[in-house]
């Protein structure tokens, strides 16, 4: 099964990167299947404009409804999950990206920092469709499409057959185990005389797990206690407790 991915924006060599790597091989497995339009492909007027100053005065332009809604109107299908990213949105967090993983149909709509006509999102929610508006955090960026390229590349890594090792999407942090991961060494065992950890040599599968859960406990309590808080105790056991 793919998952159709269409992306419309005013600077589509942003996307470039989609085409390399882990979601460029998705998309030659046929796993992914990504468009990415020029929203200007759908302007009528000479000078492609797609944006004007904001009703209400205010610095900066607004995307056009009537634009956007020429381009979606194309691009939307009856399964599609239309997602906005804005710095106003919910900020878009892993479980998001497992939920839109299992879509069929999602299509991104980059806008400018200043945003796009709020009609936008208030025509197409009224008109049954699925909209999501996301955010990457508290900060400032000039458009949508650094999100695009993030919201991507955490789908698509999820899908089957993209991750060599599917084992490895459980481990990671922000994974299952709602913990930070664990640090990770190779060789060489001594690097300007900093030696791996012993207990990762001693071959010692039970002690090398308890020592990675620990890790990762004690890793998530000093940088993101947050997590900790969210955490079902459930999930901890007597010896978590004691990290
Ligand atoms: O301002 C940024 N902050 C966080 N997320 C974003 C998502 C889309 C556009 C945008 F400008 C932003």
């Amino acid at each position: 099964m793919s998952v159709r991915i269409d992306v419309l924006t005013i600077f589509p060599d942003y996307l470039a990167p989609l085409g390399l790597s882990l979601v460029g091989k998705a998309r030659e497995a046929g796993i992914l299947d990504l468009h990415v339009h020029d929203l200007r492909n759908w302007t009528t007027d000479r000078h492609r404009t797609v944006d004007d100053t904001p009703f209400g005065g205010g610095a900066g332009m607004v995307m056009r409804a009537d634009v956007w809604g020429t381009a979606l109107d194309e691009i939307l299908t009856p399964d599609a999950h239309l997602l906005l990213p804005t710095p106003s949105g919910q900020v878009f967090a892993q479980p998001t990206a497992h939920a839109l993983a299992a879509e069929t149909h999602l299509v991104v709509a980059c806008g400018r920092y200043e945003g796009i006509d709020a009609r936008v999102a208030e025509h197409y929610r009224a008109a049954g469709v699925r909209v999501s508006e996301l955010s990457l955090g508290d900060y400032v960026l000039n458009g949508g499409e650094v999100a695009a390229l993030v919201v991507v590349e955490a789908v698509a890594r999820l899908l089957p057959g993209v991750v060599g090792n599917p084992e490895s999407l459980v481990e990671e942090s922000h994974g299952e185990a709602g913990l930070l991961e664990y640090p990770v060494f190779t060789k060489p065992p001594t690097w300007r005389g900093l030696d791996v950890p012993d207990v990762l040599l001693s071959g010692h599968h039970a002690r090398i797990a308890r020592w990675r859960r620990d890790e990762a406990l004690r890793r998530t309590a000093a940088r993101r206690p947050d997590m900790l808080e969210a955490l079902d105790p459930a999930a901890l056991d007597a010896r978590d407790r004691e990290v």
